[in-house]
């Protein structure tokens, strides 16, 4: 994301005039010589503002990182907002997200949750009721896996989810996830699962099979099946699930015994072994982005999602691709493109990955199958580094609680995983089936949070976060000025103990660029669009506004106390730190 830089002179920037900040400390660099402007930078310690009276600007704020905010009813959220539709583009009033305007009230900054949730939608979920308890429940982003459901069911979930957005004041982004050229089973002709008993002959075949669906056959979606497989193959369901070996091949059909029994789910992962070796993960026949997934693709960008998530990259080839083909399509929308790391071949071309993408999943489901088990934790934390190091959010994904499928408590080794990620600092973490298709979708969701809030209040507590070397990102020396502000500032928050950092970003990237470096206070993002708002909403610590605003900080800042003051969302006395893409500048004050 490109950013650019808007200096002000220094008769627009009011607080270089001294007469209006007290004689605390601050500093001042030189103005600088860029063609054809005028450019000062400021770092102001303490500046006194006069407030305006309550604007008229609309405000809203990011949904749901609600932490803390147990027994949080629907009504008691509802009660909590007189919301404006955020779309309306009136000037009339606050619209503030209800879950989070609840949340800080109740709990302050210090607790709101900074890991970000998504959760997959499928039909345990897909309900407007069922939607609203997750986004009440705290989740950011909803993952629709193109994998499953059709294209109706995609449409109905995406005009839920905006519908919800509008009329309740949330900023629930959506993320695509295309199914990539997988080779799995078929849908089991409309059944929930099928039971592959020990010793059991079944018949894998890319033939149709007609409905009823003959008992003990399973279609496969990969033309090349019969041809690839070898007798003596090992076929692994869902990276092991349930195994079976290749016994005799007539014509399309493969016969196997069932060797590990276990239940087949409808469109189940399959990959093929041979001597211990992986021969098959993928359909060859396809490529990473199937035409099947350029039409999905094509609908997203119809739909104006958030997130295309990209399933089996294999190198920064197909981001690149991929993005000039949704700049060229959708019309300066601005879609952000997620790099699944799910192969051996992504984790060896990892770095260009990440730097062409906007962001990455730790897809430890398919990861867990192309290599070996015990290497998943290492790959997740080397992932989860160059995330950071590259400033591009980074998404931990697949069976964080996978037993909460069928119970309503999670193992004690679920709790250990997901607090792993929430302590390596991944910007959000991701519900699958759990939330698709599980029996305990709203309970796993305040598992995450819950996991989240405490772990993310012990590690500030016990000042553990690790230094992390943060090296250059920025392409131009402006982009350097925003990182080398940020940093700055987010240590300032550190050391001062203050209550937020508040950012006031047209693109979102100064607030990316803050949320990097993981402060310990929020980050309070202003931004004047609901894209971006959506799209910040997956970022560690960034509680998303939109608000209109100018090019004057200080009426800026003004209007933002008295909104959030006359919500009751921040209190005078609290202290924060404001930086700005517009104006090169640091800026501590207390809420007057
Ligand atoms: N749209 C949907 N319709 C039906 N079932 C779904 C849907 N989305 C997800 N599921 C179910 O939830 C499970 C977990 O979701 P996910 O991890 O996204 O898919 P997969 O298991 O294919 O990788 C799926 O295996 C499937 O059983
Ligand atoms: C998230 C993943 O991808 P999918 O669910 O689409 O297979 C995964 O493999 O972990
Ligand atoms: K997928
Ligand atoms: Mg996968």
């Amino acid at each position: 994301m490109s950013h650019s830089l808007q200096f002000f002179t220094p008769s627009r920037a009011p607080y270089l005039n001294l007469q209006k900040v007290p004689a605390t400390s601050y500093i001042r660099f030189p103005v600088l010589n860029f063609p054809s402007k005028k450019h000062s930078f400021t770092i102001i310690k303490s500046l006194s503002s006069d407030l305006d009276a309550a604007s008229s600007q609309v405000l809203d704020s990011g949904n749901g990182q609600n932490g803390a905010t147990r027994g949080l009813s629907a009504e008691k959220v509802a009660a909590a907002s007189s919301h404006v539709p955020s779309d309306s583009g009136a000037a009339a009033g606050i619209d503030v997200d209800a879950v989070k305007e609840a949340e800080l009230k109740e709990n302050g900054f210090r607790s709101t949750r900074r890991t970000k949730i998504i959760c997959t939608i499928g039909p345990a979920t897909c309900g407007f009721e069922q939607l609203e308890a997750l986004a009440v429940g705290g989740m950011n982003v909803a993952r629709i896996n193109m994998c499953h459901g059709t294209r109706e069911w995609h449409r109905m979930v995406i005009e839920r989810v905006r519908r919800l957005n509008e009329e309740k004041g949330f900023a629930v982004a959506i993320m695509m996830d295309t199914e990539g050229s997988e080779i799995h089973m078929g849908d089991l002709g409309g059944a929930a699962s099928a039971k592959a008993e020990d010793g059991e002959i079944w018949t894998f075949s890319v033939r149709a099979f007609g409905t009823p669906r003959p008992e003990r056959t399973i279609n496969v979606n990969y033309d090349g099946f019969a041809e690839d497989v070898k007798v003596g193959d090992e076929l692994l369901v869902d990276g092991g699930m349930v195994r079976f070996e290749v016994i005799e091949k007539i014509g399309p059909d493969v016969k196997c015994r069932c060797t590990d029994p276990g239940l087949l789910l409808p469109r189940a992962n399959l990959t093929f072994w041979r001597g211990g070796s992986l021969v098959r993960e993928r359909n060859a026949m396809l490529p990473t982005i199937s035409s099947k997934d350029w039409l999905d693709i094509d609908f997203g960008i119809a739909e104006g999602v958030d997130f295309i998530a990209i399933s089996f990259v294999k190198s920064a080839e197909v981001i690149n691709h991929l993005k000039s083909y949704i700049a060229a399509r959708s019309r300066g929308s601005d879609i952000a493109v997620i790099a699944k790391i799910e192969s051996i071949d992504s984790l060896k071309n990892l770095e260009e990955i990440i730097l062409a993408s906007d962001g990455a999943m730790v897809a430890r489901g398919d990861l867990g199958v192309q290599i070996p088990l015990e290497q998943v934790p290492s790959a997740q934390q080397r992932i989860v580094q160059v995330c950071r190091q590259l400033n591009k959010p980074v998404i931990v994904a697949s069976q964080l609680l996978e037993s909460m499928i069928e119970y309503p408590t999670p193992t004690r080794a679920e709790v250990a995983d997901v607090s792993e990620a929430v302590r390596q600092r991944a910007d959000a973490l991701m519900l699958s089936g759990e939330s698709a298709m599980g029996q305990y979708p709203d309970k796993a969701l305040a598992v995450l949070r819950s996991v989240s809030v405490r772990i993310e209040k012990w590690w500030r507590e016990e000042k553990r976060h690790e230094a992390m070397v943060l090296p250059d990102v920025g392409a131009s020396f402006a982009d350097s000025i925003s990182e080398e502000i940020c940093i700055s500032a987010a240590k300032m928050a550190n050391n001062l103990e203050v209550d937020a950092l508040f950012v006031y970003t047209k693109t979102g990237h100064m607030a990316s660029l803050l949320s990097r470096c993981r402060p310990d206070c929020p980050i309070f993002a202003f931004t004047t669009t609901t894209s971006v708002r959506r799209r910040l909403n997956l970022q560690w610590g960034l509680i998303p506004f939109r608000l209109g605003f100018s090019d004057d900080m200080e009426s800026n800042l003004n209007k933002t106390f008295s909104l959030l003051k006359a919500r009751g969302m921040i209190k005078s006395g609290d202290l924060v730190i404001a930086v700005s893409d517009m104006l090169q500048s640091i800026q501590v004050m207390n809420v007057p």
